[in-house]
C-alpha cells in the first residue's frame, strides 16, 4: 500500500512527539518510560492507518501498545486517530520494522502482530516478507519466552508460505484458522482497516504460535 504524500504529516508528527518516536534506537531497552505506568509490551509492524492497534488498547488498557508503520503518510492519519483517542497506552514509531533487533533488548516484548502484511508475491522477494526466517530470528531475541506473533492475511499464498516458515523454524502453534470470521476463533476478534475490506472477498486466514523455550535460551 503505498499512499500519496500527505504535506499537513511532518508538521503533524513534531507537534506530537510526546506520542510518536521517530529515532526509535534511542529508546532500545526503555520503551516502558514512554508510557504513564510499566505494562507488558505489545507490538504491532506495518500498523497502517491503526485501526487495530487503537482498538486494542481501548479494550486493553494493562498492556502498552507500540505501533510501527515506515510511511509517514500512513503514520500520520494513525496518529491523529491516536490523538483523537486520548489514549496513554499506546505509542507510535515510524520506522522500518525489518530493524526490530535494533529496537528492543532481547526479552523486551511481550507480543507480536503482523496484520496483513506486504505478500511480496514474488519468490525472488520472499526475504522481505515480514514472516520469513530473516525476521523469525530477530523476533526470537526481542520476544519473552512464550510470548507469542500473531499472524492474520487474506493473502492464501502468503499465508501457506509462513505456516511453512514459522513451522521450519520450530515455532509451536497456539492456533491455525483457515477461514477466521466463520469460525469459533473469531469471538473477540479485532479487526483491522484492510481485514473489513478484504473479508468481503474471501476467507481471513490466521496464526498464532510462539518459539520454544529452550530455542529462545540458544538463541
Ligand atoms: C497491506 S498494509 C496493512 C495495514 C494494516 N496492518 C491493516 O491490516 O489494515 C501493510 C502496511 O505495512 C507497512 N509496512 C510494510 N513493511 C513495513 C516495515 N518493514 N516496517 C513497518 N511497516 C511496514 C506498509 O507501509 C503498510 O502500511
Amino acid at each position: 500500500m503505498r499512499v500519496r504524500k500527505k504535506p499537513w504529516a511532518e508538521q503533524y508528527i513534531k507537534d506530537h512527539s510526546d506520542l510518536i518516536v521517530t529515532a526509535p534506537e534511542q529508546q532500545l531497552g526503555h520503551w516502558q518510560e514512554r508510557f504513564s505506568k510499566p505494562q507488558p509490551i505489545q507490538v504491532e509492524i506495518g500498523i497502517g492507518k491503526g485501526q487495530f492497534i487503537i482498538e486494542m488498547a481501548r479494550q486493553n488498557p494493562d498492556i502498552n501498545f507500540l505501533g510501527i508503520e515506515i510511511q509517514e503518510s500512513v503514520i500520520a492519519t494513525a496518529l491523529r486517530k491516536l490523538v483523537e483517542s486520548e489514549l496513554t497506552n499506546v505509542q507510535l514509531v515510524e520506522t522500518d520494522g525489518a530493524n526490530v533487533d535494533t529496537l528492543f533488548a532481547a526479552n523486551e516484548v511481550d507480543k507480536l502482530y503482523l496484520n496483513f502484511s506486504d505478500p511480496w508475491p514474488k519468490t525472488r522477494h520472499a526475504k522481505r516478507r515480514l514472516t520469513s526466517p530473516n525476521f523469525l530470528v530477530h523476533y526470537q531475541q526481542v520476544l519473552k519466552s512464550e510470548g507469542k506473533i500473531q499472524f492474520k492475511t487474506d493473502n492464501r499464498g502468503l499465508f501457506e508460505y509462513s505456516l511453512a516458515s514459522f513451522n521450519n523454524f520450530g515455532l509451536i502453534f497456539d492456533e491455525v484458522w483457515l477461514d477466521l470470521h466463520h469460525s469459533d476463533g473469531n469471538e473477540g476478534n479485532v479487526q483491522t482497516e484492510y481485514e473489513e475490506k478484504f473479508s468481503q472477498k474471501g476467507p481471513i486466514y490466521k496464526l498464532v504460535a510462539h518459539f520454544k523455550a529452550e530455542d529462545k535460551k540458544r538463541g
